[in-house]
């Protein structure tokens, strides 16, 4: 585990970044986290970050057809981690957007493991009447290069969803390593094979194989329509929580939604074997209905960036991030999807200060 260091700077870690902010709010949130950081690095953290900021977004598709150059896996390659905003724009169609910039990183990085970690932070309330902060505290594990996001098929089969034995072997036995290190060691598999007989039924085949190498976890199986239902009764029954590329996607924004608000939601997109870099996201999306305004919830990213630093290794900064995220939510400093009044500025310098006054402290 990495140690927080006081001002020698010789001895930090360094790491190189790119930054892609994307579009509307995401270019909001990815500022307010370089803050957020900047103030965790100078605050005695034991990292340096070397960033490359891209402007791959829709604007560079409208004025030069395209969202990022050719080059664009050569060009992140040597990265070590990649910060990504959000992509989306009124004026160009979603498929287009997500199939140009964030999905070929996705896939072409072989990122299979999309990781949502939410819960209840303290000083927010869940729209569950009853809902304390340890009764919501799950995992979300994305299966995040193929399955209905295969992008195969014609129009007659637009859907065309591919499950192949081999992404789902390492996607649940990615989940189960998640599972065995939380305390329950309880592991929920989302499926619809009931209607979807075939790459729903070889999802439910792999799930109990994957189980017999993990004895120490117990595993339940959901069909998704009810899992929305026992998310919502008994939150506290779940924790980790492995699903399809697409069930997880809709799961994950009813999370967060439960947690209090999308605005606070992390993703990681890990590519576990280490071989590519790792891309780390909040799990909204460019939000063009706040865009602008400069009342983003900056949270999603604040957590997100935690979750890249823990990735790095810098697990003690990562950690003082989050108590810095509580402390500030804990003193009613909020957005107004979370029933505030603070703006984006307002919510980053209160967690600025809180890192600055708890690196002080230490
Ligand atoms: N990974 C991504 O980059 C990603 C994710 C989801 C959606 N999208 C794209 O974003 C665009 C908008 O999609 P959408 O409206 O379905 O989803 P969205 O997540 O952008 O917004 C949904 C709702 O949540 C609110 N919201 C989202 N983030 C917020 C934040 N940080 N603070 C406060 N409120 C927040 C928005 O104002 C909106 O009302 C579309 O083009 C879509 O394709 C991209
Ligand atoms: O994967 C998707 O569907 C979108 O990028 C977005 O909704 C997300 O959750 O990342
Ligand atoms: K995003
Ligand atoms: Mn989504």
């Amino acid at each position: 585990m990495s140690q927080r260091i006081s001002s020698v700077q010789s001895k930090a870690n360094k790491y190189k970044i790119a930054v892609i902010p994307g579009d509307g709010i995401g270019k909001e949130v990815i500022e307010a986290a370089l803050a957020v950081l900047d103030a965790l690095a100078s605050a005695g953290g034991s990292f340096v970050l070397d960033y490359e900021h891209f402007d791959w977004s829709s604007e560079r598709f409208k004025t030069t057809g395209s969202y990022m150059p050719d080059s664009f896996l050569d060009v992140l390659q040597p990265k070590d981690a990649i910060f990504f905003g959000a992509v989306g724009d009124p004026t160009v169609p979603d498929h287009i957007s997500l199939w140009s910039l964030l999905l070929p990183i996705r896939q072409r990085f072989q990122q299979y493991a999309n990781v949502r970690p939410i819960r209840v932070l303290k000083g927010i309330k869940s729209p569950l009447a009853d809902c304390k902060p340890g009764d919501l505290d799950w995992v979300i594990v994305r299966e995040n290069s193929e399955g209905e996001y295969a992008g195969q098929g014609g129009r007659t089969h637009q859907e065309l969803a591919i499950f192949s034995r081999h992404a789902i072997r390492r996607i649940f036995r990615f989940a189960f390593e998640v599972a065995e290190k939380r305390p329950r060691k309880l592991l929920t598999f989302v499926t619809k094979s009931n209607a979807q007989r075939s790459g729903m039924v070889l999802w439910d085949e792999v799930a109990y194989e994957v189980a017999k190498e993990y004895p120490h976890v117990t595993m339940d199986k959901m069909l998704v329509d009810a899992m929305t239902t026992r998310m919502v009764l008994r939150p506290e029954s779940l924790d980790t929580i492995v699903a399809t590329n697409l069930h997880a996607d809709i799961l994950s924004d009813l999370a967060a939604a439960l947690a209090g608000s999308i605005g606070i939601a992390p993703t990681s997109n890990l590519d576990p074997t280490r071989r590519a870099p790792s891309m780390f996201e909040p799990v909204h999306g460019s939000a063009p209905d706040i865009s602008g305004k400069g009342i983003a919830n900056p949270i999603a990213a604040f957590w997100t960036a935690a979750e890249m630093l823990d990735w790095l290794g810098e697990k003690a900064d990562a950690k003082l991030l989050m108590e810095a995220i509580e402390s500030v939510c804990g003193r009613g400093i909020l957005t107004k999807d979370l029933g505030g009044s603070a703006n984006t500025a307002e919510v980053t310098d209160a967690v600025c200060t809180a890192i600055k006054e708890s690196a002080q402290a230490q």
